[in-house]
């Protein structure tokens, strides 16, 4: 950027390393590296080409940090997640991220200085403020110590009634853990109570099954979430939600990621919590992908993906902006980290022409996530976003092989035209079907992502092109919980506890194919580079040095 502001969008010739290569950009979901063991479903499944990738260590492949600080998040013990993950493979940086940001806000009391606070509290002597969102401290979507610091904030500072409408998580967390996370929820609503402030839970159900969809999947997931929070119907009714989680837990095949959607009522068999005109609502996950579309049902005049069959006139802010683009919604309480110069945007104006791919669940991953939290193209002329649409209505372990295919073909199509100088797909297999806990059916799914990563590695061949293979973090690569020296670790009753959530692993990355130039190889110097050195490296193949406050790129080239 120059002293004005403006942003010098040319990029300078790289010195050694020519234009003109198609470059194969894949990231595979969910897949990193650890120990090969029975719960490592990548190295149970054939997985011949990333196999053979691995022979190019440490020249052409090396092991990046995809978790923690490397990705913006607030400790090394948090768990990569594809949202910081794409926009650090993206924007080249790493950005303080949602979760950091609220705690920055709540630390400091921020949170209610700035206007989405002032514009919800309007609410507070008249009507009821309702917060919802998923109940864990998984930290990829929301946390829970945030929620409470909110409750508690929001009643001293005169919030009267408050209802709580929860989500249950068992994807970023231990299936089961829901029903630690309602008892502390209502312990924190009884003190509440106790200090005359009427605080109860009006309504929940499993996040994959009610509210939390993403990219327009299945807009049936909103409405079961609509129909309960605001129309206080639901196919379940109970007392209180520890009774209601409970129960529905005890149901065969049942989960916390998929409970049906359930409302709390009052003696007299009323919904306890409907959200009425006059009333605040508060949506307290930071992360914005598979909150978008449940903003739109509470925010947009106009709206035709269901029948809301009553529309409160309400106060409404989310915890984040969840759409920059878009606006959406227009109150939050905290600000979004501002992610800009991606290296989309830049390599827009330096005439690269981009494909990008993957089916709906994974579709906004490699371009809104990829492009910093930005839906839409820098240039039309240049861009094209593909998305292929991914079966609705079921848990990947039926199909575990996904529309990986499709994908892949897609790419390998996209390549062999030569219409494109990068094309970039996300694989989203071992993530996806790494989250149902069906280790099975995971292997499957690792082995499907690696065929599709050989049909793209033999169009990139045929084309004399250039490939970078990476992952957004791990999950397929372990299943099960440890303990601390590493061993499987057991419930009371001796299971096994199954992982369905994200790790702390680092995954992989390799570069190769014929048009990579002899003498580039990763460098050895780097103090542990992440996720965020990936965007300089992709421009430095592509002939460009990229901007000088980029994470430095993984490649040096040597002098053959
Ligand atoms: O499914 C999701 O929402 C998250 C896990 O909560 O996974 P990912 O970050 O891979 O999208
Ligand atoms: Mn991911
Ligand atoms: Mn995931």
């Amino acid at each position: 950027m120059d002293s004005s502001g403006d942003v010098n969008w040319k990029l300078e010739d790289h010195p050694k390393l020519p234009k003109g290569k198609t470059i194969g950009l894949i990231v595979l979901d969910g897949w990193g590296e650890s120990d090969p063991d029975q719960y490592n479903c990548i190295h149970k499944a054939p997985t011949p080409a990333m196999d053979s990738l691995k022979n190019g260590a440490p020249d052409t492949w090396r092991l990046i940090k995809a978790h923690g600080t490397a990705v913006g998040l607030p400790s090394e013990d948090d768990m990569g997640n594809s949202e910081v993950g794409h926009n650090a493979l993206g924007a080249g940086r790493i950005y303080a991220q949602g979760a950091k940001l609220v705690d920055l806000a709540l630390a400091s009391g921020k949170v209610y200085e700035d206007e989405g606070f002032k514009y919800i509290s309007e609410s507070f002597e008249k009507g009821t403020v309702h917060l919802i969102g998923l109940l864990s401290d998984g930290g990829v979507h929301s946390r829970l110590d945030q929620v409470q610091l909110l409750l508690k904030g929001f009643a001293e500072r005169g919030a009267k009634r408050i209802r709580v409408h929860i989500l249950t998580d068992g994807r970023d967390v231990l299936d089961g853990s829901s029903v630690g996370f309602v008892e502390t929820l209502e312990g924190d609503l009884a003190e509440l109570r106790s200090k005359g402030v009427d605080a109860q839970v009006a309504s929940g159900g499993g996040r994959m099954n009610v509210t939390m969809d993403r990219y327009e999947n299945d807009w049936n997931v909103v409405k079961r979430g609509w129909d309960a929070q605001v129309l206080g119907e639901a196919p379940h009714k109970f007392k209180n939600a520890l009774e209601a989680v409970k129960t529905l837990r005890a149901e065969p095949g049942a989960n916390d990621q998929y409970l049906p959607p359930f409302v709390i009522v009052d003696d007299n068999g009323k919904a306890v919590g409907p959200i009425v005109d006059g009333d605040a609502v508060v949506t307290f996950n930071f992360r914005a992908d598979r909150m978008v579309m449940h903003a739109k049902a509470l925010e947009y005049e106009d709206f035709d993906k269901f029948d809301r069959v009553r529309v409160p006139k309400i106060r409404y802010a989310g915890m984040l902006e969840y759409d920059g683009e878009l606006k959406l919604p227009s109150h939050y309480l905290v600000s979004p980290p501002l992610i800009d110069r991606t290296s989309g945007e830049y390599l827009a104006h330096n005439g690269i022409r981009t494909f990008a791919c993957s089916e709906t669940v994974k579709f906004g991953h490699v371009t809104f996530f990829w492009n910093g939290n930005r839906s839409g193209y820098f240039n039309e002329k240049l861009e094209q976003y593909i998305e292929i649409p991914s079966d609705s209505g079921i848990s990947f372990n039926v199909q575990p092989k996904m529309k990986a295919l499709e994908i892949a073909e897609k790419a390998r199509d996209a390549i062999l035209s030569g219409k494109f100088d990068q094309v970039r797909v996300n694989l989203p297999n071992g993530d996806m079907v790494g989250h149902t806990g069906d280790i099975q059916a995971t292997v499957v799914a690792c082995e499907a992502a690696d065929v599709a990563v050989r049909i793209i590695l033999d169009a990139i061949n045929q084309v004399g092109g250039i490939y970078v293979v990476t992952a957004d973090h791990g999950n397929a690569e372990d299943m099960v919980k440890r303990d601390k020296s590493g061993k499987p670790a057991l419930d009371k009753e001796g299971n096994l506890q199954i992982l369905t959530s994200h790790t702390l692993k680092p995954v992989p990355i390799a570069i190769g194919g014929p048009g990579l130039s002899a003498g580039v190889k990763f460098r050895q110097d780097l103090d542990t580079p992440g996720l965020a050195n990936v965007a300089a490296t992709v421009m430095n193949l592509h002939g460009f040095v990229a901007p000088s406050d980029y994470e430095p790129s993984l490649i040096e080239v040597v002098d053959k």
